[in-house]
């Protein structure tokens, strides 16, 4: 299948699922990550395939994916000059991935750049410009020469993305009500930094629970070791959907 037929196919078939959860499939090949999506329900959660395994395994992984069902998040974060990010962003709209994300700290022009090349695309997916990594915490902002709190930074790139025409952003849920109120209840809140009780902080920061989530108003969390390093990813997925229900 070429790529235009492959991202025609999709927009014809991309499924509306109400859940909020993404699954981060952060694996190093194929097979373990379609091992892991083979345990998971695609009316349940949609799935986000990031810098490890698509470097690992390419765009064969997206259609494998789209194959089973899910709506893929192309988690690249693209981040370069306005014309090569541009490119890039058109080349995941033609795979027919449901979201794509760009750094919003490239700027203006090139997150303006990025939106006026999807709209060219067949396929439009959602563009989301990711704030600050929910990583990060005032002393890794100072180590850049950003010496504000997260917060300050994040409110200014969703404000930035927002202009710049980009249908979200990525933050941590603890900044989805400053978000709101400086970007409006339309503009779309993408949220990393999920750990239910009792779970491993790993290198997340700002984190918090999926129903403190859910209570904050994000519209998608992005969750992956606590569902994929479980001893039972089906049932730990499970359990999160039924905290909130
Ligand atoms: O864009 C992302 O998805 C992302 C942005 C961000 O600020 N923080 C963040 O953790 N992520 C991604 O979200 C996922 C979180 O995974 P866990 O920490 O295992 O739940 C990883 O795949 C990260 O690459």
């Amino acid at each position: 299948m070429n790529k235009q037929s492959l991202s025609s196919d999709r927009a014809n078939t991309s499924c509306a699922v109400s859940s909020p959860v993404v699954v981060a499939l952060d694996y190093p090949d194929q097979q373990q990550a379609l091992a892991m999506a083979g345990l998971l329900n695609p009316a349940q959660c949609r799935v986000k395939v990031g810098k490890e395994l698509f470097t690992a395994a390419g765009p064969a992984i997206i259609e494998s994916l789209h194959h089973l069902g899910f709506d893929v998040f192309l988690d690249l974060k693209f981040h370069d000059i306005p014309n090569t990010c541009a490119k890039a962003v058109g080349a995941a709209a033609e795979l027919g991935v449901w979201m794509v994300n760009v750094h919003a700290s490239g700027g203006r022009r090139m997150m303006e750049a990025a939106r006026n090349e999807i709209e060219k695309k067949s396929h439009r997916p959602l563009l989301i410009g990711v704030t600050v990594l929910t990583s990060m915490e005032r002393a890794d902002l100072a180590d850049i020469g950003l010496d504000i709190d997260p917060q300050v930074q994040v409110e200014r790139l969703a404000i930035l993305t927002e202009q710049s025409g980009l249908d979200g952003v990525v933050c941590s849920a603890q900044e989805v009500a400053l978000i709101r109120a400086a970007c409006g209840p339309k503009f779309l809140t993408v949220t990393p930094g999920i750990r239910p009780e009792g779970t491993e902080q790993g290198d997340q920061r700002r984190v918090l629970t999926p129903l403190q989530a859910q209570n904050a108003g994000v519209n998608y969390m992005v969750i992956g070791r606590p569902i994929t390093q479980a001893s039972d990813p089906a049932l730990a997925c499970e359990q999160i959907l039924a905290s909130l229900s």
